[in-house]
């Protein structure tokens, strides 16, 4: 059984309860997400809860990670999602301005990277940005250090693609690291991680449970197909530390808006502010610290050709983001275009 800070409640939540909502409603934490049928961990234990239709279009939907209020019945119907203090978000797969939510309330990002594969510093640079933008610390893990002999230079690159986030090194094998993984965590705190298939971000979990992930509580039979659903993301507590969320929805991040750059790339910032033009665009302008910093190998080329491609990303994701939104609100003023012409026609005729 959980208590609900365990699950990581507190003060920002229950202020947002009136009094009449902490009398009659059971506050709740989704621990696994999958369409209509959400897994609640209660205090007295989980139960599926249902997500009436009028919530069904409406925002936010709840994913896991969110605290819910729900009534006390059987099943639990949800009544309200509480304010998220942060959430993980990416474009929606295939759609350019759809915005998905992956995972709420999460403390920190613990960005995955198996050694095997080497460093992955662009692929690094890409999630960080999108982590930055969430509201939630990254961090990067990388793991399976018992394949590799010599660190040294994945973790070099791997601390400069990490702008000052932490680098921790791992193994779901050998168990290095795990101890600082889990305190990176911390009791009260979510964490999700967040990495391509196959990096062993599930045996990580595993590790750090010290037991083979499993669905906690009885599964209903109607429920069992849901099980198999590849979007399903769950939510497991660590003995002695906080939670984790791990799924197979979430393995590489789009970026969504260009929130996270600046954060993501502060070290190219810093030494724009030594450039002689205060635009300069670092494209060949004289006076251009930037470009300097690349000369004298102080920062890498391939890092700063990195943040213009995600700026240039980010522009197209916030210019077609322009367009939708321009055609939502042509949507939005229809009736009222309708109402205006039933309106003049009715004074003209009068
Ligand atoms: N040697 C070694 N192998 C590992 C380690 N971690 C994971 N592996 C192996 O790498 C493969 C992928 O591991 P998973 O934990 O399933 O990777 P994942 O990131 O959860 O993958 P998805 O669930 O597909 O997103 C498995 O064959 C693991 O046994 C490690 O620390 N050391
Ligand atoms: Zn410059």
């Amino acid at each position: 059984m959980s208590t609900l800070a365990a699950l990581g409640w507190g003060p920002y939540f229950s202020a947002q309860l009136s009094s009449e909502e902490a009398s009659t409603l059971l506050v709740g934490r989704v621990v696994a997400d999958r369409g209509r049928r959400l897994r609640v961990r209660f205090e007295a234990g989980d139960r599926l809860a249902i997500v009436p239709g009028h919530l069904l279009g409406a925002e936010p939907v709840p994913v896991a990670g969110d605290f819910v209020l729900t009534t006390p019945g059987e099943p639990p119907v949800i009544a309200r999602v509480l304010e998220r203090r942060s959430a993980l978000s990416r474009n929606a797969a295939g759609r350019a301005t759809v915005e998905q939510v992956l995972a709420a309330n999460v403390d920190v990002v613990l960005v995955v990277q198996g050694l095997d594969e080497g460093a992955h510093p662009r692929r690094l640079e890409r999630t960080l940005a999108a982590v930055h933008a969430s509201g939630a610390e990254p961090a990067v893990v990388l793991t399976k250090a018992d394949l590799v002999p010599d660190l040294g230079e994945a973790l070099a690159e791997a601390r400069a693609a990490a702008a000052g986030a932490p680098v921790l090194v791992a193994s779901g094998v050998s168990g290095e690291g795990l101890d600082a993984l889990a305190g990176l965590v911390g009791p009260g705190r979510t964490a999700v991680f967040v990495g391509p298939s196959g990096a062993g971000k599930s045996t990580l979990v595993n590790a750090l449970l010290g037991r083979a992930e499993q669905p906690v509580g009885a599964v209903r039979a109607r429920d069992v197909r849901g099980r198999h659903t590849t979007t399903a993301r769950r939510l497991f507590e660590l003995p002695g530390a906080g939670c984790v969320i791990d799924g197979p929805g979430i393995r590489e991040l789009r970026l969504w808006d260009a929130g996270g750059l600046a954060a993501a790339f502060d070290d190219v910032a810093a030494l724009a502010a030594g450039c002689r033009f205060r635009d300069c665009r670092h494209a060949g302008e004289p006076g251009c610290a930037v470009a300097g910093a690349v000369e004298a190998g102080r920062l890498d080329a391939g890092r700063l050709e990195s943040l213009r491609k995600l700026e240039r990303e980010a522009a197209l994701q916030e210019a077609r983001r322009g367009g939708a939104a321009a055609r939502a609100e042509k949507l939005r003023w229809r009736p009222i275009k309708k109402a205006q012409r039933r309106m003049y026609r009715d004074r003209d005729r009068g």
